[in-house]
């Protein structure tokens, strides 16, 4: 079992990463001071919920908790007010009160809909994250808590930090390969804005990361939650330093929102908009490799790095103006410098990201 902890004063906690932890969490809680007199609320999609849910009920009804739980349809549509209003519904009806627990089993969906529910609730209640995905080594540290809009990703949330974060690692093996890819393209991510020796590490564990071999795995996501930890422990609130996390997600997120938040994943719409960040780079005169070795890492990963041709440029512009990283007539984009290294920078025009656009449809035709 590994131990990391985000450092926020008074809000610092945890990171629990290991095998057999969700069988564990009643003492987890109990370790926590987690109060036993009131209802605990387990989120939990129906996938995941099958799987896991009553392992970690028995766990923490065992340990003398009152539990209730919601199961969400799987799948980033449930990331809306309309789901995020019936969970409310369930909390009322359940009697939650201010010294109850919100527990997010589940992927980054669950994550962030359950974690804006903790935040929401008679104004904040303690949050546990309980995370199943590879992709929520990401979602489930650092306190970014949401739900979408039909317009533009994560625009209603908070900022609500847990009070632990519970990786039972073990759960990753029923993960579909799809969402294993898609997870990856965090990792890789978090190699590419800030190590370059992770990132090299990931190249070279392709293979056993996509095998879902667990020491390589266990040893990538702790990496990934290091770079994850030490960035929020800097600048929890994003007043700076924390943007560089938002490397391809000024394109990505268009992407989704455009496809009507089903055509890609999270990670697939990242892993184009990396390809893109770097594209735009050496667009204006970086070195031509970062383009290069940027897009056969992450194609190496199978995810994907161009654009299907039939996505209307005008959406995609449209959707990227709604996002919080457009404000003051100007996009904000995280660029790579050289890999490991990213700059912030807010004087990528329209037509920048039209031209990538264009180049990233061209490439398509020619796979
Ligand atoms: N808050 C943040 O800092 C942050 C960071 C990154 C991503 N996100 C958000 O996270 C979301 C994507 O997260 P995700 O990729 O985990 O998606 P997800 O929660 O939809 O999970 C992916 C799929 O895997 C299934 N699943 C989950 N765990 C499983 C398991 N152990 N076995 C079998 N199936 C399992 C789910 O049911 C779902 O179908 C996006 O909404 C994204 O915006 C948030
Ligand atoms: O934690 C962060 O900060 C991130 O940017 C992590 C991203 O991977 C994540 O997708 C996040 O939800 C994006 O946040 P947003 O503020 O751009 O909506
Ligand atoms: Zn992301």
């Amino acid at each position: 079992m590994r131990t990391l902890q985000v450092d926020l004063g008074e809000r610092s906690y945890p990171i629990y990463i290991g095998g057999g932890l969700l069988s564990e969490a009643g003492e987890y809680f109990e370790r926590h001071q987690l109060a036993k007199k009131s209802p605990v609320l387990i989120v939990t999609d129906d996938n995941v919920g099958p799987l896991y849910l009553s392992k970690v009920e028995t766990s923490l009804q065992d340990a003398g908790y009152h539990t209730v739980s919601k199961v969400v349809k799987a799948g980033e549509k449930s990331k809306s007010l309309e789901v995020f209003e019936e969970i409310m519904t369930v909390a009322i009806q359940s009697g939650l009160d201010r010294h109850s627990v919100v527990v997010a089993l589940g992927g980054g969906v669950v994550g962030d809909l359950a974690g804006f529910v903790a935040a929401s609730y008679m104004r904040g209640v303690k949050f546990v994250q309980m995370p199943t995905t590879i992709l929520a080594h990401d979602s489930s540290v650092g306190g970014k808590v949401a739900v979408n809009h039909r317009l533009a990703k994560n625009m209603i949330g908070a900022f609500h930090q847990p009070e632990m974060v519970l990786y039972d690692v073990d759960s990753l093996q029923t993960l579909p390969i799809r969402d294993v890819r898609s997870g990856l393209s965090e990792m890789i991510k978090h190699g590419l804005i800030w190590d370059k020796e992770f990132t090299d590490w990931c190249r070279e564990h392709t293979e056993k990361l996509l095998a879902l071999d667990p020491e390589t795995l266990g040893y990538g996501l702790t990496q990934g939650c290091r770079v994850k930890a030490q960035v929020v422990s800097t600048d929890e609130l994003e007043h700076g330093l924390r943007a560089i996390l938002n490397l391809g997600h000024t394109i990505g997120h268009a992407l989704e929102a455009t496809g009507g938040y089903g055509q890609f994943l999270h990670g697939e719409a990242i892993s184009i908009g990396m390809a893109a960040a770097a594209r735009i780079a050496v667009n204006r005169g970086r070195d031509r490799s970062l383009y290069s070795d940027t897009k056969e890492l992450l194609e190496g990963f199978g995810l994907p790095t161009t654009l299907p041709v039939e996505m209307n440029e005008d959406d995609i512009i449209a959707a990227m103006m709604h996002d919080k990283k457009f404000k003051e007539n100007q996009i904000i984009f995280v660029l790579p410098v050289v890999i490991g290294e990213v700059e912030i920078v807010s004087d990528v025009t329209l037509t920048d990201v039209r031209r990538v656009i264009r180049e990233l449809k061209e490439e398509g035709q020619h796979v």
